[in-house]
């Protein structure tokens, strides 16, 4: 589904992402995990063509990303951003159907309208539907943008779904909630992308984990290849203990203490 061919992203002689390949097909999800800086919101700029890479080249369906026209782009892959701040009014069921735009011309009809319910439905924000977005609470929002961009790709149930940090700022149970619906994207059909910061979440929901370091590869692999002390300390410069626990294929990571 979509294939990264050693792309090399700099600005003026830094490198932000260094000779990286991977590829995520339909059906599966990819967690990229990594440091503050490492790198991944410029790799996820770079999937979305928000950028493009100096070096290399990223297809999607085995298309490359540039020969894509934006409102056929906007129609096979949506993006979670990081930051979703919003300057003027909206109510949340009109941001949900700004992921429609893409799908009608002028005025949204039936079928949009049903989309939006139904992912409002799914993220569980229908009793916000009348509200105006800037009076949300921070988890609440980050569930308003995740509609937004399911009700964008619902009719392609093949498409990219890029997510940088879906789990910010929501509390432990909202966290697991849209982590699940990651994987029930991801076993619908989906291919998606997805940065954490949890590495228990990565191993628990990830087919796969790319581990970057300035800008460059760690590891690549299943959660039971990657996810060991050595990578991890690679990664993020911490020590941890790994602790096998009941129901789950992978061990738990922990962090051990840091001396002072
Ligand atoms: N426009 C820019 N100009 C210069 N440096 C930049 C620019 N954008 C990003 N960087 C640098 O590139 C590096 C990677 O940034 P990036 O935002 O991709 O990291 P990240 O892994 O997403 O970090 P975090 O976990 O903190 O969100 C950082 O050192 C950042 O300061």
């Amino acid at each position: 589904m979509i294939q990264v061919k050693n792309i090399t992203y700099k600005i003026g002689k830094k490198e932000l992402v260094k000779d990286l390949s991977f590829e995520v097909k339909s059906g599966e999800l990819l967690a990229v995990l990594g440091a503050n800086g490492a790198g991944k919101s410029t790799l996820m700029k770079l999937l979305c063509r928000e950028i493009s890479p100096v070096y290399g080249n990223i297809l999607l369906r085995g298309q490359d990303l540039k020969q894509y026209k934006l409102p056929e782009l906007a129609r096979q892959r949506a993006v979670l951003a990081q930051q979703n701040t919003i300057s003027i009014s909206f109510i949340v069921s009109e941001l949900v159907m700004m992921g429609r735009y893409p799908h009608f011309e002028h005025q949204p009809g039936p079928h949009d309208a049903e989309v939006v319910k139904k992912v409002m439905e799914q993220t569980g924000i229908t009793h916000l539907s009348g509200r105006d977005y800037n009076t949300l609470s921070g988890g609440e929002q980050q569930r308003v943008q995740l509609s937004r961009i399911l009700a964008q790709i619902y009719d392609c149930p093949d498409a990219c779904l890029f997510l940088d940090e879906p789990t910010n700022g929501l509390d432990l149970l909202y966290q697991q909630q849209v982590m699940e619906l990651a994987r029930r994207l991801a076993d619908s059909g989906y291919c998606v992308i997805c940065i954490l910061h949890d590495i228990n979440f990565a191993s628990r929901f990830a087919d796969q984990i790319l581990m970057l370091k300035d800008g460059q590869k760690v590891a690549l692999g299943t959660p039971l290849e990657v996810i060991n002390c050595e990578n991890i300390h690679e990664t993020f410069s911490i020590n941890v203990k790994l602790m096998a626990c009941e129901g789950y294929n992978c061990p738990l990571v922990i962090p051990a203490t840091i001396q002072t």
